[in-house]
Parts: structure tokens; sequence; C-alpha cells
């Protein structure tokens, strides 16, 4: 068995480390330096300081070493990088029976395409050995071997499990589910109301406010995804509200802390620059708020965090524009009184 791991910021570095407890791994950094200083200490620095590699990992710059006669590549770099990386793999030498499994959490800009649409265009591979892995899993916990879980998602139930069982480790504990569309969307859309959550905290607001957030962004996350085929039920697990949990509530969560410097009056670019980090929300909340207009998809979430984002309206307003939208049902179809509550 060999794996290969694309991508040395946290999670691609988490991910190798744990898979590194089973198999051989070989980590691939685009950054020489960083390479060269990571085989000295076992560690990324940058990235995930607290996590030691096992001396199963090998780290390289040379994306060919990671990927030939790979049996399975796990592919971890930002969403925004995943098609010019796929197409640097596809031009080095690859097994058309090596599985691919997306980690990134994105949805492509323009294109509006999920990260697994893009891998199947670009890699020269069936479309049934593409899978997506996706969770509520912070690389620096997993990192620290604290029990967690998380779901891979494939068109082919076999792929699907055989990832569940390179993955499963005592303190890793891996879900198949094979809506694919469900999970990829869980964990894109989950990092906008996460975004939401902490601009919130920043404006000093409390626990109903993200309580608030939470419940009704999980339904908006669920509307866009049943509208693009996706299952309902995929949202109330472990890529849907467990993630959208971890991510509005950790230290840990790029997207709730810039989140919190939106509020404190900091632009975008402010944030991107000043995070070494990815924030994978700033996009997805204007690929998600383009799909919903598309599919005539109502996300007033989404919305607002669009207009903050890409518009300059105020996160301040944003809460007002939202509190003070016209009274609407919780759920669309009342079943549980027909008599005496009867459908407009
Ligand atoms: N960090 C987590 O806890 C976590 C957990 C689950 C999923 N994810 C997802 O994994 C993906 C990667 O996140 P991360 O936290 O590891 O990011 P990160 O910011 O920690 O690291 C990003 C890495 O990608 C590299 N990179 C940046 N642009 C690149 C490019 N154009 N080509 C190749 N490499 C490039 C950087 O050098 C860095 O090594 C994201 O989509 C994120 O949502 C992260
Ligand atoms: O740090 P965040 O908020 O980008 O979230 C990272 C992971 O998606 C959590 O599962």
């Amino acid at each position: 068995m060999k794996i290969g791991v694309i991508g040395a910021g946290s999670w691609g570095t988490a991910i190798a480390g744990m898979l590194g407890r089973k198999y051989p791994v070989v980590l691939w950094a685009r950054n020489s330096q960083l390479v060269d200083v990571m085989r000295q200490t076992r560690q990324n620095a940058a990235y995930l300081p607290d996590v030691l590699l096992p001396q199963t990992v090998r780290i390289t710059a040379d994306l060919s070493e990671a990927v030939h006669k790979a049996d399975l590549v796990v592919i971890a770099t930002p969403s925004h990088a995943v098609r010019r990386t796929a197409a640097a793999i596809a031009a080095a030498t690859i097994d058309k029976d090596t599985i691919f499994v997306n980690a990134a959490k994105g949805l492509e800009l323009n294109s509006l395409k999920r990260m697994s649409e893009v891998l199947a265009e670009e890699l020269p591979v069936w479309s049934d050995r593409i899978a997506v892995l996706s969770g509520p899993n912070h690389a620096e916990e997993v990192g620290l071997q604290y029990p967690s879980t998380t779901v891979v998602a494939a068109r082919s139930r076999q792929v699907a499990e055989t990832v569940q069982d390179i993955f499963m480790l005592p303190y890793f504990r891996v879900y198949t589910n094979p809506d694919l569309i469900g999970v990829e969307l869980g964990g894109a859309l989950k990092n906008i109301i996460a975004l939401c959550a902490g601009a919130a905290e920043g404006l000093g607001f409390g626990d109903n406010t993200k309580a608030a957030l939470m419940t009704r962004g999980l339904a908006e996350i669920t509307r866009l995804g049943v509208a693009m085929q996706a299952s309902p039920l995929t949202f109330s697990g472990l890529a849907g509200i467990g993630d959208l949990i971890v991510t509005c509530t950790s230290c840990h969560s790029r997207n709730r802390r810039a989140g919190i410097l939106l509020a404190q009056g900091k632009t975008t670019q402010e944030i991107e620059t000043e995070t070494k980090m990815v924030v994978e929300g700033i996009r997805s909340t204007l690929a998600a708020y383009q799909l919903a207009q598309g599919l005539g998809v109502e996300m007033p979430i989404t919305e607002q965090a669009y207009k903050v984002l890409y518009q300059a309206h105020s996160p301040r307003d944003a809460v007002l524009d939202l509190m003070s939208r016209g009274r609407t049902h919780e759920v669309e179809e009342v079943v549980i009184d027909p008599v005496n509550w009867e459908k407009k």
C-alpha cells in the first residue's frame, strides 16, 4: 500500500501523520524550503506545530514522487488550488486504479462546481474512483489524536468502503454515505454560517444569536442541497450539522475567526492577508449565493454574508435585515394539525 497526500497545510499534514501510523505515506508540499525543514524537524511549524510526523511519512516537493504507483491519493490543498493541482497530477504518471480522495471543502468560483466534479474533469480515472472526506475534523485535534468522526462519500460503495478502511483508526471513526453531493455541500456551506457566527460574536451578541444562525443556516443549506439533488438526511449527519457545530464554535476555526475580524471592521483582503491559513467561506459565500440565485433557492443568511463580503454592507445592518424579514413558517409543510392549521 502506498498513499500520497497532496498539500502540506494543516489538514494535509494531519492526514499524513494519521495515515502514516498504518501505511507508508508520501506528503507533497509545493514549497521546497518547507520540505527541507520538515524533513529535519519532522514538524510543520507554520501549519501544525504540535504534531510530530512518524518516519513512515516521506516529505517531498516532487509531485510525481507522491502520486506514482499510489493506491490512494488524498488532495488537501485549498479548494481554489484543486483544479490546477489535479491537472499537475494528471500530467504525472498515475495508475488508472488509484483512488483519489478530496479533502478540500469548497466550491469552484465561476463554474460553481463541487470538488469531485473538478477532479473528475481533470484526472484520467473513472469518476467512481473519486471519493470525498468531510466531517467535523479540525486538523489540530486530529493531530493530537482526539476522538473524531468523519464521512466518506463516493459513487461506488466499494470505493467508499476501501477509503473507510484505510482511514479508520482507534481515534478516527469513519462512516460512509452514498450522497456525494450532500457531503460536499455540507463541508463547503457550513463555512459561510461560521463566518456569520463569528461576526455575531464580534458584534458582542450571545449564544441565542449563534444558535439561531446555526439552525436557520442548516435550514437554508438543506434547501440548496435538496435543490441540487442531495439527500436532506445528510445535513443532519456529521458532514452537515456535525461540521456546522464544530466550525461555528471551535477556537480552531479560521472561518469563525474571520467573522470576528469582519465585525471589527476588517476587509476581506486584510483578513486574508493576516490569516496565513485558508478561509474557505469567503469564496464559498460568492459561489453559494450565485448557485442559490440560479436555482431560485431562498438563502437569507448567505445573501447577507454575500452583501457584507462583496458589497460593503455592515455586519450590524445584515443582522437587522435578517431580523426584520417578513414573517414565515419554520417548516414549509405542516402536518401536525391539518384541521386547525390550513395551508395557504
Ligand atoms: N485545517 C482543518 O482543520 C481542515 C479540516 C478539514 C478540511 N479542511 C480543508 O482542507 C483544505 C486545506 O485546508 P488547510 O487547513 O490544510 O489549509 P492551510 O491554510 O492550513 O494550508 C494550505 C496549504 O495549501 C498550500 N497552498 C496554497 N495555495 C496552493 C496552491 N495554489 N497550490 C498548492 N498548494 C497550495 C499552502 O502552501 C499550504 O501548505 C481546505 O479546503 C479546508 O477547508 C481543513
Ligand atoms: O477552520 P475552519 O473553520 O476552516 O474549519 C476547518 C474544518 O472544515 C473543520 O471541519
